[in-house]
């Protein structure tokens, strides 16, 4: 398949891939971010393998028990026409990133009907690419409802700070458009970067947020305002954002003061990982109790982006393991 398209790999098989791409130990996040350069040039440009990894993602998910699920990309990194500077070292081809959006969607939708969950997608500004944003936040507008429920602001907060002028327009322009808004923030920049996050880009949720911790008064009112911090336990860990010892880990004070967050998995690809075991790695080394997990369910479910209408009812972000060791009754999977 990658020779048929023309693109090359310096390796064989899929084992020797894996080992390539997937994080072991703990690194840093710039490092983690460099993985993608190992197989993103063979993807991107390719109109069936994106739809279908859409597709597939959404039986992977699944087949985690998961039933409703947000999934975030940057239609512009799949993208080799319409984009200033092609990404990924590609030649020059005929896929848009408005093309891209639309074959997540027909992915996602065929996912969604054969595997019987809800899946809704976010699309990235990448903090490195600022003139890409407008477009992004277009997309975010032309396919709301059409399973585009967001924006994000994603990328290297180490070598990207602070937000670009073009990012907070996009910003402004998600606001005035009703658009959903979060932000990879505080994942290992510091608590200025959530600051301006919220203030500035007015986030509705932060990625990550781990380093909120650093500014006790930032992390009082964003606790008074019940912000949501969408923390990536597994992730944290590999990228070198938080310490490898789980058993002192901001998520722990997160629980414990009864923030409003949620455990999610950034990338299964990479870290080889899956929902199971970021939920498994809380109950295990952060001392989470079932009342704990019940507790996210029910705050997960109203930080969701879909219309409350529609995630009053039947958007629970929720887990099968735990369903069924606790006998949950918070489930609504029929
Ligand atoms: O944890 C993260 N922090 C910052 N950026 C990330 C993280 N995970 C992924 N991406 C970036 O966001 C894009 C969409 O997923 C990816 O292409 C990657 O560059």
């Amino acid at each position: 398949y990658v020779r048929m398209r023309g693109k090359t790999l310096p390796v064989n098989t899929v084992e020797e891939m894996k080992k390539r791409i997937i994080v072991e130990k703990p690194g840093t996040l710039t490092s983690f971010l460099e993985k993608f350069n190992e197989y993103m040039h063979v993807i991107a440009g390719d109109r069936e393998a994106i739809k279908r990894i859409a597709r597939e993602f959404v039986e992977d998910k699944a087949k985690e028990g998961v039933i409703y699920v947000e999934v975030r990309y940057s239609p512009h990194l799949l993208a080799n026409s319409g984009v200033k500077e092609i990404p990924w070292n590609q030649e020059e081809g005929d896929l848009s990133p408005d093309e891209v959006v639309r074959l997540v969607n027909e992915g996602l939708s065929e996912g969604e009907r054969e595997f019987k969950i809800k899946a809704r997608s976010i699309l990235c500004c990448m903090r490195h690419m600022p003139s890409w944003s407008k477009d992004v936040v277009e997309l975010c507008k032309k396919y709301k409802d059409e399973g585009v429920v967001a924006i994000d602001l994603a990328g290297d907060e180490s070598l990207n700070c602070e937000a670009n002028p073009e990012h907070m327009e996009a910003y402004e322009e998600a606001v005035r458009c009703g658009i959903h808004r979060t932000v990879h923030a505080g994942e290992v920049g510091p608590a200025s970067v959530v600051k301006e996050a919220v203030e500035v880009l007015k986030a509705e949720r932060v990625g990550h947020g781990y380093r909120t911790l650093e500014d006790d008064d930032l992390y009082k009112k964003l606790l008074a305002q019940n912000m949501h911090f969408e923390t990536c336990p597994i992730s944290s860990k590999l990228t070198g954002a938080c310490n490898a010892d789980f058993t002192t880990h901001p998520v722990i004070t997160f629980m414990k003061d009864k923030a409003n967050y949620s455990l999610n998995t950034d990338d299964p690809l990479i870290f080889n990982s899956n929902l199971h075991h970021d939920y498994q790695t809380a109950h295990q080394h952060m001392g989470f109790t079932e009342e704990e997990f019940k507790r996210l369910v029910r705050s997960n479910h109203s930080a969701s982006f879909l219309p409350s209408s529609i995630s009053s009812h039947q958007s629970l972000l929720i887990q099968d393991i735990y369903c069924k060791t606790s006998k949950c009754k918070l489930c609504f999977k029929d």
